[in-house]
């Protein structure tokens, strides 16, 4: 549904020339929640603006649904943005306007008749949840809500894409979660393509299907969620990863950990969806001769299923641990033997 290829943008400073974004190429499907995310500076709110057209790139193409993006003109590129919504981290509402007016506002702009705006605006305002708010102004509105406006009105055109810059950043967790709930519920009721950015891995594994990780301008790293999340490559990606699943290395203190237990092996096992409910550990435990000692667990829901990791260690011998191990990989759990050493 998006394609977009070889995307540069080249900003000219006083004394030096920055690549924000730097021959960036990606696919995006439809119906999908595609996240990117890099720490500051790495070109994700640039990518953004090229993306509805609020920068021009330097280099590269954008289709969109098959349309070039990059070479309409400015009448039909006013068209076009009515089929790409935004949403914003401080929200960016009109604090004069009513919760209704706000929403209406883009449809105003379109030159959509009265009648059919309140209907529209009505609509709207039930889909994100703000039932009997329609007459409040923006500053009486919590966080949270403020960016349901922002949903709503950057649906009411109807668009083909959702970008999101940072959509939550300025949220607690707890409303954080529900706004990406009503991101998903959109994504799934109206089949919503939706784009974000963010430097938040909990963002991305609560609602995201694909990822890229960007740096420098590039893209270093992209994939399905689940499988970012269970192979990381680069470096940036396995720190964006301990965000969520924790670094074991510092919660367990895994040196202490096998300083004081020289014995046996430690092993790291992978659980990726369904089998992240085998009973496994309890079944090594019956079937081998061994102490089996958890050090360390975690899983997490993502998407695309769940994902785990656990700590363990095998006490007992040698040949016994070995056949233990063999076993673990007949199943469709990964095993990493004595990690990080
Ligand atoms: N208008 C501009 N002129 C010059 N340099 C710019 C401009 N906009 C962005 N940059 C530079 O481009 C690089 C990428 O910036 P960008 O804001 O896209 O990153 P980001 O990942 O969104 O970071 P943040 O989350 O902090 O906004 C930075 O080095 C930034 O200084």
């Amino acid at each position: 549904m998006i394609t977009i290829k070889g995307l540069s943008k080249i900003f000219q400073t006083k004394d030096q020339e920055v690549r924000a974004v730097d021959d960036l190429s990606l696919d995006i499907n439809k119906g999908e929640i595609y996240g990117v995310i890099g720490y500051s500076g790495a070109g994700k709110s640039t990518f953004i603006r090229l993306l509805n057209r609020l920068e021009d790139p330097t280099e590269g193409s954008i289709r969109i649904d098959d349309q070039d993006f990059t070479s309409l003109s400015k009448g039909k590129l006013r068209l076009a943005r009515q089929e790409i919504g935004m949403i914003f981290q401080h929200f960016n509402l009109l604090w004069s306007r009513t919760v209704h007016d706000n929403i209406a506002f883009p449809l105003e702009i379109a030159g959509v008749p009265k009648a059919e705006r309140r209907k529209r605006v009505d609509d709207l305002i039930e889909l994100v949840g703000l039932k009997g708010r329609g007459g409040s102004y923006p500053s009486q509105l919590s966080g949270g809500q403020k960016q349901r406006v922002g949903i709503a009105r950057a649906l009411a055109n109807n668009p083909k894409v959702l970008l999101c810059d940072e959509a939550t950043s300025a949220l607690d967790p707890e409303t954080t979660d529900s706004i990406l709930d009503l991101l998903v519920d959109i994504n799934e009721k109206l089949g919503l393509t939706i784009v974000l950015i963010t430097h938040e891995m909990h963002v991305i594994r609560k609602i995201c299907h694909q990822v890229a990780v960007m740096e420098q301008g590039k893209i270093v790293e992209q994939g399905d969620v689940l499988d970012v999340f269970l192979h990381p490559q680069r470096q940036v990606t396995k720190k964006f990863v301990d965000q969520v699943m924790g670094d074991p290395e510092k919660e367990t203190s895994m040196k202490l950990i096998k300083d004081n237990y020289q014995a046996g092996e430690i092993i790291r096992l992978h659980f990726v969806g369904e089998s992240t409910n085998q009973a496994l550990i309890s079944e090594i435990s019956r079937k081998f001769t061994l102490d089996v000692n958890i050090l360390h667990g975690k899983i997490t829901q993502t998407q695309k299923g769940a994902y785990g990791t656990m700590y363990v260690q095998f006490e007992g011998e040698q040949d016994e641990i070995e056949r233990a191990i063999q076993y673990i990989r007949s199943t469709s759990v990964e095993v990493e033997v004595n990690p990080n050493a």
